[in-house]
This record gives structure tokens, sequence and C-alpha cells, in this order.
């Protein structure tokens, strides 16, 4: 399925206009079924959407928010994503909301893993909006190039599901939803800022292994169309 692109003059503008975008699908999907759902990625990048959405007047006690990938940390970790989404998503309308997180303690990274799956079937699939990021080096979710399981988890055989990844660069294990989890969502978001990420984008769609830049399963073989917003 192809992709758009959208561009903002800057990432206030972004911020808002995704943030609009969000709330209309969240608020249709309530109004369709009663309830919405949507996964969030982590980084440096959404603060400011986050906080735009989490001013958005919809019936936040029907939404359930997630995350794409996680850290194996705890929430007090400065690293972790649950701790980013606490302190600028589940703020002000938005703190209404049900939040599942992926990281749990647990004894190891599959028992955690494993219970956030178990978790996610409650959800109902697939989510109503999936909001990416995406690395310099072109990783996408805990879709890391040379990740212990990027195989399995960009494998569209593989069911939905958090399955562990360990990679160089990644830092701590993570957790993160298999590509069969998130490229079908009702919404599906890739959001970049920067000419140093645009530039990262044109690389991903040109020829080239997707084992090098994971970003290429979602830009190739996601059965939504990826929406990509884009601000300098
Ligand atoms: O490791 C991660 O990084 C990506 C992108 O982060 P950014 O700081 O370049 O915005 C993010 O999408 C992912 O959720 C996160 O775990």
């Amino acid at each position: 399925m192809s992709a758009s692109l959208h561009i903002f003059e800057n990432g206030t503008a972004l911020a808002e206009g995704l943030a609009d975008a969000v709330s209309a699908k969240l608020a249709a999907a309530i109004e369709a079924r009663g309830a919405a759902s949507i996964a969030v990625s982590g980084g440096t990048t959404p603060k400011a959407f986050f906080q735009a959405l989490s001013r958005r007047e919809i019936d936040w006690t029907k939404v359930t928010v997630t995350l794409v990938d996680e850290r194996l940390v705890p929430p007090e970790n400065e690293r972790s994503n649950h701790g980013l989404v606490a302190a600028n998503l589940l703020q002000n309308k938005a703190a209404a909301a049900r939040f599942l997180p992926l990281y749990h303690a647990a004894a190891t990274a599959e028992d955690a893993a494993a219970t956030a799956s178990r978790s996610m079937a409650a959800i109902g699939t697939p989510f109503d909006v999936v909001i990416l990021g995406m690395g310099t080096d072109g990783h996408t979710a805990s879709f890391f190039p040379g990740g212990t399981r990027l195989k399995e988890a960009i494998d569209p055989a593989t069911p939905r599901g958090v399955i562990t990844m360990e990679a160089d660069g990644a830092g701590e294990t993570r957790l993160t939803f298999t590509f069969s989890s998130l490229e079908d969502a009702g919404l599906l978001v890739l959001h970049i800022e920067g000419d140093g990420k645009k530039e990262v984008l044109a690389r991903a769609e040109a020829p080239g292994d997707e084992a090098e830049m994971p970003i290429r399963a979602m830009l190739r073989r996601a059965t939504s169309p990826l929406q990509i917003y884009w601000a300098p």
C-alpha cells in the first residue's frame, strides 16, 4: 500500500495537525464501537504531539493507550517510554484514558513479553491508531538492524503479540509489538522530524534489504496506507 506525505512548517504545527487527525480517528471508533485503541512510540520526537493530543476533547474513558515498543525498565526510569507517555499524554483530558504497559516486573524478559501479549489480547485488533517513529539507523518500533529477533518480528506470518529484542545500539532489552500487530491499524502514521530523518526516509524508500533498514517493512508491506507526518 503506498504512503502519503504530510508536510508541516514546524514541529508545533505538526503536533497540532497530527493530534487533530488522531483524535478524529479515535472519536470515530468510539462512535462506531464504543471503544478506541492507540499504540504510540517513544523516543525524543513525540513529546509535543502527546501534549497536543492530551488536550483534545474526546471521550478518553473509552480509549486504551499502549506502546508500540518499550525498554525493559520500570516506568520511573528516565528511558521508559511508559514514563514519557505518563508525563506528556496521560494528562489533561487524556488522564481519563486506560493505559496498558508493555513492561511488567517479571523473572525474565520472555515472561514480561508473554504477560504483555496476554493483556493486549483484551484490546481487540486491529489498533485504531498506530504512531510509529524511526531512528536514524532505519529502525521502527524495536525492529533494529541486527536485532536478535528481527526476522521473526517483521515476518508477516508471526502472530500478533509482543516479543523481546536485543540489538547493538538499542541499549536495554526491548519489548516490541510484531509487524503483524501494527501494519493494519485503522490509521497508521510514521511521525518523523528534521532533515536528517528525511534523508533516512529517502534511503529507506530506495531499493535495499529490509534487514538493513527495517522501516522498509512498513513502507513496502503495510496493508494500511502509511501516513508520513514530517516537519523540518
Ligand atoms: O528507540 C526508539 O527510538 C525510536 C525513534 O526515536 P527518536 O528519539 O529518534 O524519536 C522510537 O520510535 C521508538 O519507539 C523508541 O523505542
